[in-house]
């Protein structure tokens, strides 16, 4: 059966509804708009626009290397006419000199024109990075959710050198062509004009041939986009997931998925040269033509007296340069083309939403401070439009107060949280800090008032120092070294060679899980703000430590409002209120000894955890019994 093809506006309005979910999916390049010369010079502009100056010296430097290439083919005629045929010496001697002055010329300014050229390029490519990068810190958590790390990293890395680097070039080339070929017209109409309109006329025969390679151009690179991306995820994923890769003996899976992606880039590759490159002998062919057309009528003028054989060969030389730049244009073309699509999928970034841009946080409040605490009123939300994850959540949590969200794996805790820093939004209710929704402040404020110490730890690539640090910039080594005695880290640091500097690898490597959730505990101390995120802050560690981050959080979380994420229900039993969240719903609320009171849902989680570790006690303890007693008869025999 055929499935009926949607309409523009359905399209549209699917576009509308999807846009809240997926902001912008990098991968998805079917949509990419027709590569036009035209529009994509306008969208350079604002990026050319700033260096006006240098690019047009770099223009002005590139009219003389263009039009001297014409003195050489115009000098032909003389040096043919006074030399070879009316045997003139003196005229010989001069001339040879006179070419290698003007290359002379010509050389330095070519060198010339490539430092002006070099230095716009340099320039703009930096400050279509800038801006991208910018944007990339504005993108929304739900960007990240969607985009592969291999899709953000190439259309943010690649893109902007390939489309600067290919629009310049593209702009020295076209503009010394230009001036080349039109000096080198002048010679061929100064020669003769009706061999002029034949040595033309032919080249009406390329703009089909172009036509046709533009168009396949742009649908093999969308492909090779996406395929270069898949292949740089990969490489990450090789180097963040090594030891998941060695311990579970991946590596021939990992080959395999790498030879598959790079095979597919390899066929692209070929496609590529196969679809395009026939585009540079149909060049050849076309100026023989000319070529052949000039000689067959030139010998006709020659022979009829209408031009001399001066003329002739001059004009042929003419002919020749200005044939030269048109046989290789197949890979200007491809360049270019390159380059134009390039610069459409960095408007594409640039153009796309965000709720976190900073032209939204005019006329917004500014959260000095959390006062009175937080509300959750009815909150739906979804990361997808298939499935809702929260299904109506609604509680108050006071200042100073400590709350506790435990339950069902995947039930939404977490999700609850993130939506306090905003870091998405509510399909609809609201979170309400002080009576005004979140999305009242500005995005800086709010989230200056909130310290997280998420479930991953993530760390950055640097020292301790700088992963401290990055919390609080200003901070003194006192407040430091306070930050890591609360997170029980101090002995370990002194224990260190280089102490506060010592590199810690990407993502913290060289830590232990342990290490690395009270470096975060540490980052969150440091920050000292009024609201606390604990999201399973203490997973990562043993009993001992545990109980020992325990009351370091304690010192953090006091005169705090703390929201704690814990699965160790033992943790959380002096919470002043504990929300039972499962599937999106908070199914039961109030004290540690309320909850058991109801014998519901909560005391029936406690009563599993604590069953367990009386078990796993009285299993430890029989164990202990059984190897003493064996040691016994062991000594006895
Ligand atoms: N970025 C995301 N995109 C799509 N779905 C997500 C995303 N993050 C979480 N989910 C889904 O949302 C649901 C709630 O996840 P959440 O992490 O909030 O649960 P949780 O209660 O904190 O779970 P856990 O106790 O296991 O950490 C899960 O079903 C999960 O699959």
């Amino acid at each position: 059966m055929h499935k009926k093809k949607p309409s523009a506006e359905q399209k549209q309005q699917n576009k509308k509804e999807d846009s809240k979910f997926y902001p912008i999916i990098l991968s998805q390049t079917e949509d990419q708009k027709t590569t036009s010369f035209i529009r994509g010079y306008k969208q350079f502009w604002p990026f050319l626009k700033p260096y006006w100056f240098m690019a047009v010296l770099g223009i002005l430097l590139t009219i003389p290397v263009g039009a001297l290439d014409a003195v050489i083919a115009a000098f032909l005629k003389p040096f043919m006419d006074n030399v070879m045929i009316e045997q003139q010496k003196s005229f010989a001697d001069y001339v040879p000199l006179v070419i290698i002055g003007f290359t002379l010329v010509q050389g330095t300014f070519i060198y010339l024109s490539s430092i002006v050229n070099g230095y716009v390029g340099g320039k703009i490519s930096l400050s279509i990075r800038t801006k991208l990068y910018k944007k990339l810190l504005t993108f929304e958590t739900r960007f990240f959710d969607v985009n592969n790390s291999g899709s953000v990293i190439f259309r943010f890395f690649n893109d902007a050198d390939q489309a600067s680097a290919g629009l310049i070039a593209n702009i020295k080339l076209f503009l010394t062509k230009f001036f080349s070929s039109v000096s080198l017209v002048c010679v061929l109409v100064y020669n003769s004009w009706q061999l002029t309109l034949v040595a033309l006329g032919v080249l009406v025969f390329l703009i089909l041939p172009l036509r046709i390679v533009r168009k396949r151009i742009k649908k093999i690179i969308s492909r090779s986009v996406v395929g270069n991306t898949q292949l740089i995820t990969l490489y990450n994923e090789t180097t963040q997931g090594n030891r998941v890769i060695k311990a579970f003996g991946l590596s021939d899976l990992m080959f395999r998925q790498f030879k598959a992606k790079a095979d597919f880039l390899f066929d692209i590759g070929i496609k590529l040269v196969r679809d395009t490159n026939w585009l540079s002998p149909v060049m050849h062919l076309v100026s023989s033509i000319g070529v052949a057309g000039v000689l067959y009528f030139g010998v006709q003028l020659i022979l009829n007296g209408t031009i001399t054989s001066g003329a002739f060969v001059s004009f042929l030389a003419a002919l020749i340069m200005l044939y030269t730049p048109i046989k290789t244009i197949g890979n200007n073309f491809i360049s270019v083309q390159q380059a134009l699509l390039a610069l459409d999928r960095i408007y594409e970034l640039l153009d796309a939403k965000s709720f976190e841009d900073e032209a939204n946080d005019k006329d917004k409040l500014v959260l000095p401070t959390i006062k009175d605490g937080i509300e959750f009123k009815d909150v739906h939300f979804s990361y997808t439009k298939e499935r809702e994850i929260l299904k109506g959540i609604s509680f108050k949590v006071a200042m100073g107060k400590k709350i506790a969200l435990v339950g069902n794996s995947g039930g939404g805790k977490t999700t609850v949280c993130s939506l306090i820093p905003r870091l998405y939004e509510v399909d609809s209710g609201s979170v309400l800090i002080d009576g005004h929704d979140v999305r009242d402040y500005t995005l800086d404020s709010l989230r200056s008032q909130i310290a997280v110490v998420f479930q991953d730890s993530f760390l950055f690539q640097g020292t301790i120092r700088h992963n401290i640090t990055c919390a609080k910039p200003d901070a003194t080594d006192e407040e430091i070294h306070e930050a890591l005695k609360n997170s029980y880290l101090d002995e370990f640091v002194k224990g260190l060679p280089n102490g506060l500097d010592t590199v810690i690898g990407e993502r913290g490597v060289s830590l232990s899980g342990g290490q690395k959730q009270r470096l975060s505990i540490a980052r969150a101390l440091i920050r000292n703000a009024p609201l606390v995120i604990l999201d399973e802050a203490t997973s990562a560690l043993d009993n001992k430590s545990e109980k020992v981050v325990q009351k370091a959080l304690d010192t953090l979380m006091k005169g705090r409002t703390t929201i704690v994420i814990a699965h160790r229900l033992s943790t959380i039993r002096d919470a002043d209120t504990i929300l039972v969240i499962n599937d999106g719903l908070v199914v039961e609320s109030g004290t540690h000894d309320e909850l058991l009171a109801k014998n519901g849902v909560y005391a029936g989680l406690y009563m599993s955890q604590f069953k367990n570790k009386e078990q796993e006690e009285r299993d430890e303890a029989e164990l202990k019994s059984l190897e003493e007693s064996m040691r016994a008869e062991k000594v006895k025999a």
